[in-house]
Order: structure tokens, then sequence, then C-alpha cells
């Protein structure tokens, strides 16, 4: 569905993405996360056929979506700010949303409408952040477009919008199943609805895999500093801090039964980490 092979890309002289390979053949959710600059916006843009790569090549159901009408009618990108007119309402937009999208689902669409107590009469200039957001969420999910990008479809929602997004975008996607992408910094709520996960760092799709795999990494392992210098010896750790004779270090290794069973051969505590503080470590990690 979507191929990605060896591009480079860049606004200036220095690329944001450099060499870069990456697709997704299947349907599924899909998290892109990274830290600020990382270049996920730009990954979206160029898989949306917005930006054209200075090197290799990228395709949508084996098109190049740059400049290419029919490869762009299979996917639906929402813009962090999309650029809607400022005169239009709520109403205007999802009417250009039925217009332009030729599997729009408007039950779902009028049904999100109210999920999110959006007026159909406000002018979109009028609505907060939140609200923006939700109605760009809205035109995405309702869209129904076979690869949807969503980037930061979260931002400005509280936690109890959040809440009904992640709830509303995992029951669309099982009645219509299709690819879709959104790019978030809040992965620790997104990951349980998630299939897989790209991690954008150092001009590289850093990391993809799913999700099932990657929320089993990260694991924290506390004790006597001695017992734990010998458990982690010759291991990747990605966290360390101490207190008297005590350490606590997150390891690199899977939080599985062989480990919780060394852990408790050792008198050491276990814990799972984060998948936040665990990305934030790997991506730290390879600076
Ligand atoms: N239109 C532009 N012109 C020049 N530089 C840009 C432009 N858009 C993005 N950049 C730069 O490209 C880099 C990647 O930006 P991008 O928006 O893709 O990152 P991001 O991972 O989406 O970041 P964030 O999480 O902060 O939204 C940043 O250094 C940014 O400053």
């Amino acid at each position: 569905m979507i191929q990605v092979e060896n591009v480079t890309y860049g606004y200036g002289d220095a690329p944001v993405l450099e060499d870069i390979s990456y697709s997704e053949q299947e349907y599924g959710i899909t998290a892109i996360w990274g830290r600020n600059g990382a270049g996920k916006t730009t990954l979206m843009k160029l898989l949306a056929g917005h930006e054209k790569p200075s090197k290799g090549k990228v395709e949508i159901m084996g098109m190049a979506p740059y400049n290419h009408a029919e490869a762009v009618q299979y996917v639906c990108y929402m813009q962090e700010e999309h650029p809607f007119s400022s005169i239009w309402s709520v109403k205007d937009a999802l009417r250009f949303g039925k217009y332009y999208y030729s599997n729009w689902d408007e039950d779902l669409a009028k049904r999100l409408l109210k999920t999110f107590r959006l007026d159909e009469k406000k002018k979109i200039s009028k609505l907060s952040k939140g609200m923006k957001s939700a109605l760009q969420f809205i035109i995405g999910i309702s869209s129904h477009a076979e690869i949807t990008i969503l980037d930061e479809p979260s931002n400005g929602l509280d936690a109890s919008m959040r809440k009904k997004m992640y709830q509303s975008l995992r029951e669309s996607h099982e009645e219509h199943p299709r690819l879709i992408l959104l790019s978030t910094h809040h992965i620790e709520e997104i990951q349980p609805i998630c299939e897989s996960l790209v991690v954008v760092h150092d001009k590289k799709v850093f990391i993809h895999e799913s999700m099932d795999e990657m929320r089993e990494y990260g694991v924290w392992l506390a004790g006597e500093q001695n017992k734990i210098e010998k458990v982690v010896d010759g291991l990747s750790i990605l966290e360390k801090s101490g207190l008297g004779s005590r350490l606590k270090v997150m390891v690199d290794v899977p939080f599985n039964d062989e480990w919780k069973d060394i852990a408790s051969h050792h008198g050491l505590s276990i814990e799972k980490a984060k998948l936040q503080d665990y990305l934030l470590n790997k991506t730290e990690e390879a600076e």
C-alpha cells in the first residue's frame, strides 16, 4: 500500500529525512512517534504527495503520489492545522468531505459531531484549538479513505476527548478496516489501539515494529547494586539511578517470564517500563 525506498528530503540544504526505506502492506492503525522536529510531518507530507522526494521513490498503491490525482484519491491527509477556508462553517467542511471523498460516511460524520459536541453552524474560525482538531479528525475518519493520514489528531484535546477519539478510531477501523497512520506525542495512551509503531529519529525510520512487540520492551530492575550489576552485565542499560547501595536500571529486554524468574532468583524487583519512557531513552541512546 505504501512503499518508500531510499528517500531523502530536506527543505534547504540539510536533509530532514535521509535515505529512508519504509513500507506498509496491511490494514491497521500505525502510530508515528518522534521527538519535536524529528520529521514526522515531513514523512506524512511525502506520503500524501504534498512534497516530492529529492532522492528515492515514494509509492501509494503502486503510484508516485506527488502531483498525481489518481494516486491521492486513495489518501485522506489531515494536516495538523488544516487550511480550511476562514468563512466556512463546520457544515461546509463536512460538505467538502462528502464531495471530495468517494467513500465518505455521512452517518459517522453526524454521529461524531455529537460525540465531540460540535455545532454544525459554527464558523471554523471561531472554533477552539481542540474543536478544530476534533473536526479534522471527524473528516479524516469519515473519509473512509484506504490510506488515512492524521497529523497529531489529538492536539489540543483534553483527556476525555482524547479517550473518545481513540475509541471512535478503533471502532471505525474495526467496521471498515483501512490503513490509518497517525503521528502522536501521546504514545502511552494511543498504543492500546495500534497495530504498529514507527519511530522517526535522526533522519531515519529508526523503528518500525508491531505494537505487540514494542509493548513488551523496557524493564525496570531495582535492588542491591552488586546484584543488579551482575544481572545486567553486557546488556544495554537505558537509564540508571542509585541511592546508597541500591540501584535502579532500565534494561533493553522484554518483560517476560524469563526476566521475572531472573529477578526473583536474584531478589530484585521488576517492573514494565512505560513505552514513552522506553522510546525517550532509546532515542537518547541513539544520539
Ligand atoms: N516548511 C519548512 N521549511 C523549512 N523547514 C521546515 C519546514 N517544515 C519543517 N521544517 C523543518 O524540518 C524538520 C522536521 O520537521 P517536521 O515538522 O517534519 O517534524 P515533526 O516530527 O513533525 O515535529 P513536531 O513533533 O514538532 O511536530 C524540523 O527541523 C523543521 O524545522
